[in-house]
């Protein structure tokens, strides 16, 4: 992992801590999320459901957006922390695929009781789709 144990330390208790604010009245299971900028900055992501169900956003795409709407596009690493006890919930597929559009960084799982997954967003999306436009140097 490339950030320091304070660094993740400080991500594990925002993963968790922001669970609080999570809108999951349908599926009754909460996900939080703690993005790290490479600005040094937290921003922090939770799931939102909608009635119409599909238009769901898990947290890790609402911490994601908010990052980039607040001017942050690079990204050290990010803890995804769920209230599940025995196995690890990992970033579906929708959510992996806008990671990799901002690069390689960390990905940690972690349980209620802090034990952790580390992984990397290359790692959990080989052979991803990634398509720049030409002048994206600019935006
Ligand atoms: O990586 C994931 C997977 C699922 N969820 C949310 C979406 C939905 O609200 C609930 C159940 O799928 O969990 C996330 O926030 N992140």
């Amino acid at each position: 992992m490339k950030i320091s144990q304070e660094e993740l330390k400080q991500l594990v208790d925002a993963a968790i801590d922001i669970k609080k604010h999570c809108y999951a009245p349908y599926s009754n299971f909460r996900v939080g999320a703690a993005l790290l900028g490479e600005d040094g900055k937290i921003y922090t992501g939770v799931n939102v459901e909608n009635c119409s169900y599909g238009l769901t956003i898990c947290a890790e795409r609402t911490a994601y957006t908010k990052a980039v709407s607040e001017g942050c596009k690079k990204f050290k690493a990010i803890v995804v922390s769920s209230d599940v006890e025995d196995k690890f919930i990992t970033p579906c597929g929708a959510c992996r695929q806008f990671a990799i559009e901002f690069g390689d960084f960390d990905v940690v799982c972690v349980k209620p009781d802090r034990t952790m997954s580390a992984s990397t967003t290359l790692e959990m999306l080989p052979g991803f789709f990634l398509e720049l436009p030409k002048d994206s140097a600019k935006n």
